[in-house]
C-alpha cells in the first residue's frame, strides 16, 4: 500500500521549517529550512534609509511566500515522495506577529503606495513598540473592572493585537483606515493555501481578547481606547473562529501550483508554534507543562479547571486540545539573551578556540563553566533583556548584572544569562502552582533543550524537577504535522482525534534531566536573591528601569 506523509509547516522568528513526517509512526523523513530574507527588520525598511522607531521589530510576508515556494518541492523531492502520498497539511506560526491586509487578502505593504510605510508590514511577535498603547489598554480595562482581563493574568502585553492595532491608528491612521483586516501571520498563510480566511481559536483565544464563552470585549470597551476603535473587532477581525483540530479547507488550484502540491489537499487551521508542540511531545492530558525554548521560551500547559493565575499570560478554553483549558506564559529573551552575550561580549581569541574545537561559541562557553558550583561566579542576573512577558508583564523592563568583577569572565556572564532564565521559569511556575494548576512533570522542545546539557541541567536543579525532552528537533513542526494529519481524518489515512495522532505520531528521548540535590539547594539561596531584585525592579520598589526608557526614548526622538 502507498505511504502516507503529511507536512507540518513551522514559521519562526528567522525561519520558515518545513517537515514531511510519516503518518503511520511519525517518523520525519526530512525537513527543509529556508531562513527569510528581510529577517526581522528592526532599524530600517528594505530600500529606506531612513530609521526605524526603537523597539520596532517588522518582517515581509514575502518571506512566508518563498518558504511555501522553495521548502515545500524541496521536502518532496528530498524524501521522495509523491504530492498524491500527502495527505495533509498543517501550519504554525510564531504568535502574535500580525499584518494589515486589504479586503483581498494582500498584504499593505506589497501596495506601491505603502510600501515605504513601517505601519503596512507584519509586525512580529516582539515588535515592542506599543508599550504605551498597553498600558493605556490596562488602564480603561481596570477602570471599567473588565473580567475578560483575569484570563490574561491581569495585564494586557504591548505583543497582542490590540495594542499593535492601537499603535497603527496613532501613528498611521491612513493605514489603519485602509486594512481589511488585521491578521495573525498564521491566519494569513492558511488563507494562501485554502483561499479563504479560517480565524484559529488559538490565535484569537491568546492574543486577541476572544474567548468561546464571552466572544470579545463590547464595544465601548474599544470605544474607551479610542473613539475609532469603536467597531474595530467588526471591521478588522473576523469573528467566525475555529479550532485548531478544524479543517480549514482544501489546497487551492494556485496554491497547489506554489507549493507543488496536489490541488485539493486537506489544510488544518492555523495553530501557535508554542501551543501546537505539545501533542508532539506526547502532552494530551494535564499536569505536564512544556518550555518550548529558542530565542524566547513559551510555557504551555493545561488543566480540566479555569483558573485565573495573575501574570500568566493567558487561560483558552480548547487552546490545545478540545476539552481542557490551556495556559500560556513566556520570557521573551532566552536564546537571544544567550546570543547577545555571544555578539557583543566575546573577543576574538574565543572564536578562535571554538573554530578549533570545532564548536560553537555557545558551546565553548558551556564547557568553561559547565564544572562551577552554583553562585561560584558571585554574578546574579535579571532575564528581562527583552522587557518581562510574564509574570510582570511589561516591555519596559530591562536587563540586569551583578556582582561583575574585574575578574569576571564572558562565560560566567553566560552561564549567570542562563541561570537568570531558569530563575524566571521558576517564578511562572510557582505562579501556575499557587494559581492552582499543579506542574508533575516538565518537558521541553526547541533549539536550546536539544542542544545544550548544561541549561537543562541548570534546569532542573533550579526548579527541582525532573525534565524529559522532545525527540524532535523540529517539535512544532511535527506538532503542525500532526494537525495535518486531523485535518486529513482516518477516513484518509489520517487521524480523527489530536491525541490519537499524537499516540501514533510523537516521540521523546530515553534522556531524562534529574535534579542535583545539593546543586537544588545552592540554586534555592541563589533563587531567594533573584526573588529579592525581582520584585524590587519590577513590582514598583524601584522604578529605574521604566525611568531610564523613558529617558532612552527622549533621546532617541531627539535625533530621529
Ligand atoms: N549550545 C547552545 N546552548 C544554548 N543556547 C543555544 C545553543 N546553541 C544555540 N542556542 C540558542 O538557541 C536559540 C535558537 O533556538 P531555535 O529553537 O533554534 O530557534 P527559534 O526560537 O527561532 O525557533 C538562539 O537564540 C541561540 O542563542
Ligand atoms: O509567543 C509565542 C507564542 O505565543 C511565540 O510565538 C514567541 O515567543 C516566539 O517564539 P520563538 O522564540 O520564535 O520560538
Amino acid at each position: 500500500m502507498m505511504k502516507k506523509y503529511t507536512i507540518g509547516i513551522d514559521y519562526g522568528t528567522l525561519s520558515g521549517r518545513v517537515v514531511l513526517v510519516d503518518v503511520e509512526n511519525g517518523e520525519e523523513i526530512c525537513y527543509s529550512v529556508l531562513e527569510y530574507k528581510h529577517a526581522v527588520m528592526d532599524k530600517y525598511l528594505p530600500d529606506s534609509k531612513e530609521r526605524l522607531a526603537s523597539e520596532t521589530a517588522l518582517q515581509h510576508p514575502q518571506d512566508y511566500l518563498d518558504v511555501l515556494k522553495t521548502a515545500i518541492p524541496e521536502v518532496l523531492r528530498t524524501g521522495n515522495v509523491s504530492k498524491e502520498q500527502v495527505i495533509g497539511i498543517g501550519v504554525d506560526f510564531t504568535s502574535c506577529t500580525v499584518l494589515p491586509v486589504d479586503k483581498d487578502g494582500t498584504p499593505l505593504c506589497f501596495k506601491e503606495e505603502f510600501k515605504n510605510r513601517p505601519h503596512a508590514y507584519v509586525k512580529l511577535w516582539k515588535h515592542h513598540a506599543a508599550q504605551s498603547e498597553a498600558d493605556l489598554f490596562n488602564e480603561v480595562a481596570h477602570r471599567r473592572g473588565e473580567k475578560f482581563m483575569a484570563r490574561y493574568g491581569g495585564r494586557m502585553s504591548s505583543e497582542w493585537v490590540v495594542p499593535k492595532a492601537m499603535q497603527i491608528l496613532h501613528e498611521d491612521e491612513e493605514i489603519y483606515q485602509a486594512m481589511d483586516r488585521f491578521m495573525e501571520a498564521g491566519d494569513w498563510v492558511v488563507m494562501m493555501l485554502v483561499g479563504e480566511e479560517k480565524r484559529s481559536l488559538c490565535q484569537a483565544g491568546y492574543k486577541a481578547v476572544w474567548s468561546k464563552r464571552d466572544g470579545y470585549p463590547d464595544k465601548e470597551f474599544f470605544a474607551q481606547l479610542d473613539p475609532e476603535m469603536e467597531n474595530f473587532v467588526e471591521e478588522k477581525l473576523s469573528n467566525h473562529i475555529y479550532a485548531t483540530t478544524d479543517l480549514a479547507g482544501y489546497l487551492t488550484e494556485s496554491a497547489a501550483e506554489l507549493t507543488g502540491l496536489a490541488e485539493g489537499t486537506p489544510v488544518a487551521v492555523a495553530n501557535i508554534d508554542a501551543h501546537v508542540a505539545l501533542p508532539a511531545v506526547r502532552i494530551t492530558e494535564p499536569g505536564k507543562m512544556l518550555m518550548i525554548m529558542g530565542t524566547s521560551t513559551c510555557h504551555i500547559m493545561m488543566s480540566k479547571e479555569e483558573h485565573f493565575i495573575p501574570g500568566v499570560g493567558g487561560v483558552v478554553e480548547d487552546g490545545v486540545v478540545p476539552g481542557y483549558y490551556a495556559y500560556e506564559a513566556g520570557q521573551a529573551c532566552v536564546g537571544d539573551h544567550f546570543d547577545w552575550l555571544v555578539n557583543n561580549c566575546v573577543s576574538s581569541s574565543y572564536e578562535k578556540e571554538a573554530a578549533e574545537k570545532g564548536i560553537s561559541i555557545h558551546q565553548l562557553l558551556e564547557e568553561k563553566v559547565r564544572d562551577q558550583l552554583p553562585g561560584e561566579s558571585g554574578l546574579i542576573a535579571l532575564d528581562w533583556w527583552n522587557g518581562n512577558r510574564s509574570i510582570l508583564t511589561d516591555a519596559d523592563l530591562s536587563g540586569l548584572l551583578l556582582g561583575a568583577t574585574l575578574q569576571t569572565k564572558p562565560e560566567e556572564i553566560y552561564r549567570a544569562l542562563v541561570e537568570a532564565t531558569a530563575y524566571g521559569t521558576r517564578i511562572i511556575i510557582e505562579a501556575f502552582e499557587e494559581g492552582g494548576v499543579p506542574i508533575e512533570e516538565l518537558y521541553a522542545a526547541g533549539g536550546i533543550a536539544r542542544k545544550s546539557e548544561l541549561t537543562m541541567q541548570i534546569y532542573a536543579d533550579v526548579t527541582n524537577k525532573e525534565i524529559r525532552i522532545s525527540a524532535s528537533k523540529q517539535a512544532p513542526a511535527l506538532g503542525a504535522a500532526l494537525f495535518g494529519a486531523v485535518a486529513a481524518g482516518a477516513g484518509r489515512g489520517g487521524y480523527d482525534t489530536i491525541e490519537e495522532a499524537s499516540e501514533h505520531m510523537s516521540r521523546l528521548q530515553d534522556k531524562v534531566y534529574i535534579p542535583n540535590a545539593d546543586n537544588v539547594r545552592r540554586y534555592d539561596e541563589l533563587f531567594k536573591e533573584y526573588k529579592l531584585l525581582h520584585d524590587y525592579f519590577g513590582k514598583g520598589g524601584n522604578n529605574v528601569m521604566k525611568r531610564l526608557k523613558s529617558i532612552k526614548n527622549d533621546a532617541m526622538r531627539a535625533k530621529r
